[in-house]
């Protein structure tokens, strides 16, 4: 077993319907972990547990060596976590939204205008976010990704809304993550476009 991450005999219980027990994973640096499987089988639910949103039934989460619940602050630092909600601040622009989580996670200084303007979104700096369309608004909250510095990126769903462009760029950037010796766990309905070899699956079967 890795020290870096890993989940050992995960259960998890929803509405009196087991999503998965004795579920075990382990992640190394650069490794690349795409969580699979159809709807209502528990991709979210997993996501959550690993990072630290939600308690499992059973089991346990290790990172760096340590149960996750005994360190929830210094993982939180250790982690960019995107969910199906964008987590934007809709009433400020996209610049504003940089800016808080720059503050928020103590990031170092970046060139947002300039970050913005790669992720396709020059001349929408300053209008507020309610008014960008989805796939516009998803990459503002994506935008976190070329901020944060976290070693580990738990991902859900980060394609959707993206055309064609937005998700090549984005596969990109999880290249450069993972050679930089970051790790990624992501769900996706899509197939990965591009060649990662040090992809893993994980299928979870739906169970009634
Ligand atoms: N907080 C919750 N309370 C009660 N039930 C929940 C909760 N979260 C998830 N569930 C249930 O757990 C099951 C799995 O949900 P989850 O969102 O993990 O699935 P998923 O595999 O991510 O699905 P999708 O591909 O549709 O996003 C669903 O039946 C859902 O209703």
């Amino acid at each position: 077993m890795t020290d870096f991450f890993c989940a050992r005999g995960l259960s998890c219980i929803r509405q009196d319907r087991v999503l998965f027990q004795g579920l075990d994973l382990e992640l190394v640096p650069g490794q690349l972990l795409q969580v699979q499987g159809k709807n209502g089988a528990g991709k979210s639910s997993l996501l959550r547990l690993l990072a630290g949103l939600s308690t499992p039934d059973d089991g346990e989460i290790l990172f760096r060596g340590q149960p996750l619940s005994q360190q929830l602050d210094e993982f939180a630092t250790s982690l960019c976590y995107i969910g199906h909600q964008s987590g934007i601040h809709e009433h400020l622009t996209a610049l504003e939204n940089l800016a808080f989580w720059r503050a928020a996670y103590e990031l170092p200084y970046q060139d947002n205008l300039s970050l913005l303007g790669e992720l396709g979104l020059a001349g929408l700096e300053d209008v507020p976010c309610r008014m960008l369309s989805a796939g516009q608004q998803r990459r503002v909250s994506l935008a976190r990704l070329w901020l944060t510095q976290a070693p580990l990126w738990i991902l859900d769903e980060p394609f959707t809304a993206l055309d064609q462009h937005s998700i090549a760029r984005l596969q990109q950037r999880f290249h450069q993550q993972l050679a930089a010796g970051g790790a990624i766990i992501v769900t996706t309905h899509q197939p990965l476009s591009v060649d990662f070899p040090s992809l893993k699956t994980l299928e979870l079967a739906y169970r009634w």
